[in-house]
């Protein structure tokens, strides 16, 4: 009922484009306006997007002015959902992402783009897609069918260079500036870091590490002087922890294989590598495996099952146990998820608090996203603590179009007020 009520939200982009900057490296803002202009000259834009700081580690992209278009084609072309949904954040087009392409499509002609709705579109599909479909934007084509669809090769790069999406969102990445100076990331995550807020010289566990963008976020918010471990539980997600690390030029991280479920053991002394000890971690970040539901745009309803919807929390609450006992006294536990069920955030507060006398809630400062949903179980008091980043309005706390206007997600955090095995009698 409650996930219904949100599908029209879910369902479309957010109206902002966010890159982290990297505070370890020397990022001029000049090279973005100066892309942006090039754009508006493609676009005949007499003014460029709004770009703006929330903080020095954070800038808002906002969209193309209303009524800024381009000419539509009448050139169909197909992709899938995924891909759909990329565009509409300001992605170009890869050629994996293509279904669907007219036989006489020539390079550099403008084509629209539509996302495959009912998942129906064959791959390399020449007629005109008579399902359900939606359009996304248009842009030019960069690579013909035979690149394409050819059964012995499988195609890369980019096959169609976007012009404008129909979310009216900048096509823009990374990549406008030298490696590592800047990080699209979701406005929420961003917040999540702060809500952390590591310190030089601070031991940092991040529990749930890859890619490691909140990882690297830590480490460049300490001047790249905390001790942060990051965990993650297969070697190819490590692998890409490591990576991040090296193009962000962070030094401070050590990545291991692990499963945080089993990261504290009291028969184990070394601070080097997990399992932990009791009480090891000033800051535990545990930005949670979760159901994913508050990614947008969703251009498919989720067909996840209640039962598998319901799965997350055992494993949440197995990861939660092994933060709270790695966890020093007086250190703080940063919980996160990029989802909107009850029983993933709130519920988890409730149970949490419940079954860990050893913790208190405090607020999970600065405040950028809504209240905690009522009537689930959190009185207001702990309600007005936490932050749930989605479309509701709360007179608890007002927030701004850019949280509300994000992906949904939710971020609380907790002290630990006394040793676990006190009343635990471990
Ligand atoms: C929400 S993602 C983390 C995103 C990451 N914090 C970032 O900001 O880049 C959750 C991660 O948890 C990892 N994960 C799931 N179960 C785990 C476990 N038992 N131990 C360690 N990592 C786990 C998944 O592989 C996934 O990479």
């Amino acid at each position: 009922m409650f996930l219904s009520s949100l599908q029209s939200w879910l369902s479309k982009a957010p109206n902002y484009t966010i890159f982290r900057v990297n505070k370890l490296a020397n990022f001029d803002c000049n090279i973005l306006q100066k892309f942006l202009e090039v754009q508006s000259k493609e676009l005949n834009s007499s003014a460029i997007p709004k770009i703006s700081f929330v903080k020095p580690d954070c800038i808002v992209i906002e969209q193309w002015p209303e009524g800024t278009a381009v000419e539509r084609s009448s050139s169909e072309v197909i992709v899938d959902t995924m891909c759909g949904a990329a565009v509409l954040r300001g992605s170009h087009i890869y050629a994996p992402g293509v279904l669907g392409l007219p036989t006489n499509c020539k390079l550099d002609e403008k084509v629209d783009i539509y996302a495959d709705l009912d998942g129906q579109c064959k791959r390399g599909l020449k007629l005109k897609y008579d399902g359900s479909k939606l359009y996304v934007g248009t842009g030019q084509l960069k690579m013909l069918r035979y690149e394409l669809f050819d059964n012995e090769i499988q195609a890369y790069g980019v096959a169609i260079h976007m012009l404008l999406p129909a979310s009216r969102l900048p096509v823009i990445n990374e990549t406008v500036c030298p490696k590592g100076q800047l990080l699209l990331q979701n406005f929420p995550s961003i917040v999540a870091g702060w809500v952390v807020d590591a310190k030089p010289y601070e031991h940092i566990l991040d529990m749930c590490a890859a890619p490691g963008n909140k990882t690297t976020h830590l480490a460049e918010m300490s001047d790249n002087k905390a001790l942060i471990m990051a965990l993650d539980k297969t070697e190819q997600k490590v692998a890409k922890i490591k990576q991040t690390c090296e193009t962000q030029g962070v030094t401070c991280v050590k990545a291991f294989v692990f499963d945080s479920r089993k990261c504290h053991s009291d028969e184990i002394t070394d601070l080097k590598c997990p399992p932990f000890p009791s009480n090891t971690f000033d800051k535990v970040l545990l930005d949670a495996p979760c159901s994913g539901l508050g990614q947008r745009p969703q251009l498919k309803e989720s067909k996840m099952s209640p039962k598998m919807l319901q799965s997350y929390k055992f494993v949440q609450r197995k990861l939660f146990g092994a933060a709270v006992r790695v966890l020093k006294v007086g250190g703080k536990l940063v919980y996160s998820t990029c989802t909107i069920t009850v029983n993933e955030n709130e519920g988890m507060v409730t149970w949490a608090l419940e079954n860990f006398p050893c913790i208190q809630l405090i607020p999970a400062e600065p405040f950028y996203g809504g209240p905690g949903l009522p009537d689930v179980g959190l009185s207001d008091d702990q309600r007005i603590m936490v932050q749930r980043f989605g479309p509701e309005e709360d007179s608890l706390r007002k927030v701004e179009d850019l949280s509300q206007n994000t992906i949904g997600f939710f971020i609380a955090s907790f002290i630990k007020v006394s040793d676990h095995k006190i009343n635990s009698g471990e």
